[in-house]
C-alpha cells in the first residue's frame, strides 16, 4: 500500500508544481496519471521515485513512514520501486538479454559492475522475466535491432528484474504505433493481475488510460482534481483535467 498525503513541490523562485495531493495506492493496482502538458505527471512521478525532494507531505509503502526513516526509507523506495522514464534507451551494441542484467546498476555491487561478472541466479532472474514479458525469442538480439515496442517491453524488464514490487513509469507508449502500445499495456495489465505489481503510469494520450487502468488520478496545474476507479471518466471530470 502506498500513502501519500499532502504531498507539496515547491520549485524555487516559482508557484507551487504540486500542492495537496493525498491518494492511496493499494497493491497490484494499475494506476494512470494523466493531465494536460505542464500539469504536473512527471514531477508527481519523479516525486514518488523520490528523484525529486518534496517540499511538504507525508509518504508511507507498506507501513513504513518513508520520510521519519530517513537513508532506510528512501533505500526501501530505491529497492522497491522501480523508475523508468520516458522512451528509456537499451545500449544498442549489447543483446536484449545483457541490457537486462546491467540495468538497475545501482542496485548491483560494485565489484560486479567493474568484473561484468554475472551469477547465474541473476542471468536465472533476467530470463524468467523476460519470459514473463513473452520475449523470449528475442533475447539474443541486439538493443539496435529490436521494435520500439519490444525495447519499451525489455526496459520494463530492465526496470523489474531485482524484484521491485512497483512500477513508476513515464509515458510507457510514447512513439509507438497503437498495435506496439496494446501490447505493451496487455503486459504491464498481466503483471498487475498475476504478480501482483503495483504500476503507476504517466499516461497523457488518447483513451489508453481509460481502457487499461483500474484507477485515473488526473491532475490539473498541479492539483488533484479527478481520482475514479473502475469506470471511465464522465465529460465534466474530462473538462477538468
Ligand atoms: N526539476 C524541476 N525544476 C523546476 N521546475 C520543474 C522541474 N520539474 C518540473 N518543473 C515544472 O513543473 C511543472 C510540471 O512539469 P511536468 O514535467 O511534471 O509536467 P507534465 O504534466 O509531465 O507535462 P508534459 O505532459 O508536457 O510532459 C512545469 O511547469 C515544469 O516546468
Amino acid at each position: 500500500m502506498i500513502k501519500v498525503s499532502q504531498l507539496s513541490k515547491q520549485i524555487p523562485g516559482g508557484p507551487s508544481a504540486l500542492s495537496g495531493i493525498s491518494f492511496e495506492i493499494g497493491q497490484g493496482e494499475f494506476v494512470a496519471i494523466k493531465g494536460a502538458s505542464g500539469s504536473g505527471k512527471s514531477l508527481l512521478l519523479r516525486c514518488l521515485a523520490l528523484r525529486e525532494r518534496w517540499s511538504y507531505g507525508d509518504y508511507v509503502v507498506d507501513g513504513v513512514d518513508i520520510f521519519k526513516k530517513g537513508l532506510s526509507g528512501r533505500l526501501k523506495v530505491r529497492r522497491e520501486m522501480a523508475y523508468l522514464e520516458e522512451k528509456p534507451t537499451l545500449i544498442p551494441n549489447k543483446t536484449a538479454l545483457k541490457n537486462v542484467l546491467v540495468g538497475a546498476a545501482h542496485q548491483t555491487p560494485i565489484w560486479r559492475r567493474v568484473t561484468g561478472m554475472i551469477r547465474n541466479d541473476d542471468y536465472m532472474g533476467a530470463m524468467d522475466m523476460i519470459e514473463k514479458m513473452g520475449l523470449l525469442d528475442k533475447a539474443h538480439q541486439k538493443g539496435d535491432k529490436l521494435s520500439g515496442g519490444e525495447k519499451q517491453r525489455f526496459a520494463i524488464a530492465r526496470a523489474l528484474v531485482h524484484g521491485a514490487k512497483t512500477l513508476l513509469v513515464d509515458e510507457p507508449v510514447s512513439g509507438l504505433d497503437p498495435h506496439q502500445a496494446e501490447v505493451v499495456l496487455s503486459d504491464l495489465k498481466r503483471m498487475c493481475k498475476s504478480q501482483g505489481i503495483t504500476v503507476i503510469a504517466v499516461m497523457s494520450q488518447g483513451d489508453w488510460a481509460e481502457r487499461f487502468a483500474d484507477r485515473i488520478l488526473g491532475l490539473n496545474n498541479g492539483k488533484l482534481v479527478v481520482d475514479i476507479k473502475g469506470r471511465r471518466m464522465t465529460e465534466r471530470e474530462k473538462m477538468l483535467i
